[in-house]
C-alpha cells in the first residue's frame, strides 16, 4: 500500500527563474530598478521558491546589473522564496553579504577561451577567486551554487568534451557547491550530446546535485530537458517569456521559456508548484516593458486561450 501511494504522489522538480539576472544582463535598452523590482515581486507571486535576482558583477562589464544593489534593498522577499545571486569574486561577495543575501552562485567554464571573455582570467585563476569565495561564504552561512558554461559548445572553441565538462563540475562540487548548473550557454546542444555529457558528470557529481541549464537558440532546449530528466536531473533553470543571452557568447539567444518548462513537466506528472497563468501574466508584463512579444509559445497561447 505504501509503494502504491508513493507512486501516485506526483515527482517534484525545481524550476530555478533566472530571468531577473541571466534574462536581463544582455538588454541594451536601459531598464529602471523600479520594473526590476516589480518584475521580481510578480514572480514572488506565482510560487516559484527560486529567483536569481541580480549579479553583483562589475558595471563596466555589465552595466545592466550595475543597480544590484538597490534591487537586492527594495524588492519584497517572500518567505520560502530564495533570492540567489551571482558573485564572481570576493568583492561581489561581500556587496551581497551587505545586502543581506542567503545564496550566491559563482560561475565557471570547460573553456579557456570562453573564461577569458567572460571573467577576464584563465579557468585556474578563476578557482582561486572560487575557493575565496567560498571560505567567506561559509563563514557567513550563505550557500554558493556553481555554474558551469559551454557544457555542450563554445562559440569561441567549438566542440567541449564531457570529460572536461565533468572534470571542472567535479572541482566544483569538492570545493562546496551544493548544486552544480550546467549550462548550454550557446544552445547548440542535441538529447545526443547532452547524454554524453550528463553520463560523464554523473559518475562525478551526484545526478540530484545537478541542474540543467539550457538556451533555447537552436530550438533544442525541452528535448534536452525532457531528456535530463528521463535521467534523473530534477532541475532546471530558466528565463521566463525566454528571455536573456549572456554578453560574452556570441550568439548566445534567450535562457528556454519558463512557462514552455512548466507546460511541459506539468504534462509529465511532475509537481513545480507554479501557476502557470501568473506566471504568464508576468511574463507579458516584461514582455511588454521591453517592447517585444512573449517568447514562450504555451505563454502566447494561453495568453490568447484565457485572456491573459
Ligand atoms: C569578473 C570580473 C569582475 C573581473 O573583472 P576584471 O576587470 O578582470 O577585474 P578587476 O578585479 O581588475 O576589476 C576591474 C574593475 O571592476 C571592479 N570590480 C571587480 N569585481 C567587481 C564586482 N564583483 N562588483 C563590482 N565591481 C567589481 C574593480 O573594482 C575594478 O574597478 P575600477 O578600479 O576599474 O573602477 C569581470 O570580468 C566581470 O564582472 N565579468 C562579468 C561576467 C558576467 O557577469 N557574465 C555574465 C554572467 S555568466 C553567464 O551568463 C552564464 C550563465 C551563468 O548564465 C550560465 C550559462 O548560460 O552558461
Amino acid at each position: 500500500m505504501a509503494n502504491f501511494r508513493s507512486s501516485l504522489r506526483p515527482k517534484k522538480v525545481k524550476i530555478v527563474e533566472v530571468g531577473p539576472r541571466d534574462g536581463l544582463q544582455n538588454e541594451k535598452q536601459p531598464i529602471s530598478t523600479e520594473i526590476k523590482v516589480n518584475f521580481i515581486n510578480k514572480l514572488s507571486k506565482t510560487g516559484l521558491k527560486v529567483i536569481e535576482a541580480t549579479s553583483f558583477v562589475s558595471p563596466k562589464h555589465v552595466p545592466q546589473m550595475a543597480d544590484c544593489n538597490e534591487v537586492m534593498k527594495k524588492i519584497t522577499r517572500e518567505p520560502g522564496v530564495n533570492y540567489p545571486v551571482l558573485t564572481p569574486n570576493l568583492k561581489g561577495l561581500e556587496k551581497a553579504i551587505s545586502v543581506d543575501v542567503e545564496e550566491v552562485a559563482i560561475f565557471g567554464t570547460a573553456s579557456e577561451t570562453f573564461s577569458q571573455k567572460n571573467v577576464n582570467c584563465s579557468i585556474e585563476e578563476s578557482f582561486s577567486r572560487f575557493h575565496e569565495v567560498i571560505e567567506r561564504a561559509r563563514l557567513a552561512g550563505i550557500a554558493v551554487r556553481g555554474y558551469i558554461s559551454c557544457v555542450l559548445g563554445c562559440p569561441y572553441e567549438g566542440e567541449v568534451s564531457p570529460e572536461a565538462v565533468a572534470k571542472i563540475a567535479e572541482r566544483l562540487y569538492k570545493i562546496g557547491c551544493y548544486e552544480i548548473s550546467l549550462g548550454d550557454t550557446i544552445g547548440v546542444g542535441t538529447p545526443g550530446s547532452l547524454i554524453s555529457m550528463l553520463t560523464a558528470v554523473r559518475k562525478v557529481v551526484p545526478v540530484e546535485r545537478l541542474a540543467l541549464h539550457c538556451h533555447d537558440t537552436y530550438g533544442q532546449a525541452l528535448a534536452n530537458i525532457y531528456c535530463a530528466s528521463e535521467h534523473g536531473v530534477r532541475v532546471f533553470d530558466s528565463s521566463v517569456a525566454g528571455l536573456g543571452g549572456c554578453p560574452f557568447a556570441k550568439g548566445a539567444t534567450g535562457n528556454v521559456a519558463t512557462e514552455d518548462v512548466v507546460y511541459m513537466l506539468q504534462g509529465m506528472g511532475f509537481h513545480t508548484g507554479v501557476n502557470l497563468e501568473n506566471l504568464v501574466r508576468t511574463g507579458n508584463y516584461i514582455s511588454q516593458h521591453l517592447g517585444r512579444q512573449n517568447g514562450s509559445k504555451a505563454a502566447i497561447a494561453l495568453t490568447a486561450k484565457n485572456n491573459l
